[in-house]
């Protein structure tokens, strides 16, 4: 799994990346430099949109210079915004792309600068070298590309942004940033949301070996760490190896959820399913998921399933001392979602019933509850890693990049999903999913990664043809076509 690294690591990684490979710095910008254009050019922008491109001194101004000089070889009408002010401050690196820019681009200073109404701005003003407080001149280039009204690409990181942190301030507001390697700390966070945009992450062909002495516990998820974490089944398997699964939920008005979760369950491969719920309301699921077997009354012996989800739909009302009779039965991993979240946060003392490595999938409002108001993210997610360690729990954080804690102080941003997913009962089909990948025997931590990494690439499916219409049940129709964009069988 791709590690993240801070600003600070960066300029370490790099020097390993040249003592290894036997690059030069310079033909490690030109593919960072290539790697932006290739992908640049698949977005099939119009030709004749004239591009600006905003650069610094440092190297993400020689970024800027490389990705000049290949956009205009491409026939792009390019030119140059100045905010490195003189040639003497410019980077080595950066000093090399400067003068081998073509004639024909043309080089505007500050006080010259008009902007085109439309178009493209290409941002190579700041990259992960920013240090301390942005100064006032930067603050005053920053404030005067963000006036720009056409599609603003930021190279790296939106200028202004400090690489591992919460925003301070002023950056610009990027529709798109490309970052190279990993996706920077700070391109993760809520607060940031509104000045990275959509966000890329391109591969530059960093070597594995460069990152071996360099200390992370942030990792970042991708499609093909998934894969591997995929269990084999073969012909003879039957539908008990594919998991027996319970799920407790659901109550008067809220089966709903209680259904999501149990058809995603089945859409995951779970081989058999029974939903718990009160009596009164088990017509409901016996109609709505035909597939799934019901129980109500007392909860069924638990330790004739392999896994248990709880929460969905469940209500809180009457339930704390049926969760604690149930917490104190089960033995193994659980997941928790929603309500039995909340019949924790009012109880937490029945946190040292959990057995260990149990799953709580918390939203933002969930974990307050659950662990009390934080600053920003990033204190937010320290808050997490420690709970997790010193209780021995996963706790997956779900958000635009969710993030999957792991007991041994592991924090992995998932890099599916898409904001169209922000919508009702998407939760209860990711406790679904987990639960039933915990119900085919994968460890918890596989379950988890899987089961969100599956979720959010369902929902970017679904997106595809959805968009702002997308609702829960398309999420979990779009699950099959998971396993076949990840060739899993
Ligand atoms: N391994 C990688 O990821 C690679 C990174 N490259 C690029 O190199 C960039 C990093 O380059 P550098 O380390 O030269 O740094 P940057 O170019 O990000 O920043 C350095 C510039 O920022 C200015 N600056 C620093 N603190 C400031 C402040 N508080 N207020 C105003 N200005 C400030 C400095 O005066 C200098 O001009 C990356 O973001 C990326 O774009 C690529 O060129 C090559 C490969
Ligand atoms: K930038």
């Amino acid at each position: 799994m791709q590690k993240i690294l801070s600003g600070i690591q960066i300029k370490e990684l790099d020097s390993n990346q040249l003592s290894r490979s036997g690059q030069t710095s310079h033909e490690l910008m030109e593919a960072a430099s290539t790697e932006f254009v290739n992908w640049f050019l698949n977005q099939e922008l119009p030709i004749d949109q004239p591009i600006q491109i905003a650069v610094g001194a440092g190297n993400n101004g020689g970024d800027g210079f490389a990705v000049a000089r290949m956009l205009a070889d491409q026939s792009y009408s390019v030119s140059i915004l100045n905010c490195f002010k003189s040639i003497e401050r410019l980077s080595k690196d950066a000093l090399v792309n400067f003068s081998s820019l073509p004639e024909i681009i043309q080089i505007h200073d500050f006080e010259d600068w008009v902007f085109p109404n439309g178009g493209i701005l290409i941002d190579a003003f700041l990259g992960v070298g920013l240090k301390g407080e942005l100064r006032t001149d930067a603050i005053e280039i920053i404030r005067k590309l963000n006036t720009f009204k056409g599609t603003v690409i930021s190279i790296d990181v939106p200028s202004g942004l400090p690489s591992d942190e919460v925003v301070n301030g002023t950056a610009i507001k990027a529709d798109f940033t490309v970052s190279f390697e990993f996706p920077k700390l700070s391109l993760m966070y809520p607060e940031n949301a509104e000045f990275v945009g959509e966000l890329v992450v391109l591969k530059i062909g960093i070597l594995e070996e460069a990152y071996n002495n360099l200390m992370s516990t942030f990792y970042y998820l991708e499609a093909v760490d998934i894969r591997p974490l995929h269990k084999i089944f073969s012909r003879f398997s039957y539908k008990g190896d594919m998991g027996k699964v319970l799920l407790v939920g659901g109550s008067p008005g809220k089966m709903g959820a209680l259904i999501l979760c149990a058809k995603s369950a089945l859409r995951t491969g779970s081989g058999l399913v029974t939903c718990h719920m009160e009596d009164s309301e088990r017509a409901i699921i016996q109609t709505a998921v035909p597939e799934a077997m019901s129980s109500w009354g007392l909860i069924p012996n638990p330790e004739i399933y392999d896994a248990v989800g709880i929460g969905p739909g469940w209500g809180i009302g009457n339930r704390d001392r049926l969760f604690k009779q149930f917490l104190q039965d089960f033995k193994k991993p659980i997941v928790i979602d929603a309500d039995a979240l909340n019949l924790l946060a009012r109880n937490l003392d029945l946190l040292h019933l959990l057995p260990k490595n149990s799953v709580l999938t918390p939203h933002i409002g969930e974990f307050t509850r659950l662990l009390g108001p934080a600053a920003d993210h990033s204190k937010r997610m320290e808050m997490a890693k420690k709970f997790c360690m010193d209780n021995k729990l996963i706790l997956v954080l779900k958000g635009a990049n969710t993030v999957i804690n792991l007991p041994d102080g592991r924090q992995i941003f998932n890099s599916s999903g898409t904001k169209y997913m922000a919508t009702g009962g998407s939760g209860d089909v990711l406790t679904g999913m987990i639960t039933s990948y915990l119900g085919m025997g994968y460890s918890p931590e596989n379950a988890v990664l899987c089961g969100v990494f599956h979720h959010g690439l369902a929902g970017e499916i679904a997106s595809k043809s959805k968009r702002r219409s997308l609702i829960a049940s398309d999420i979990i129709d779009a699950i099959p076509e998971t396993y076949i964009q990840l060739n899993i069988s």
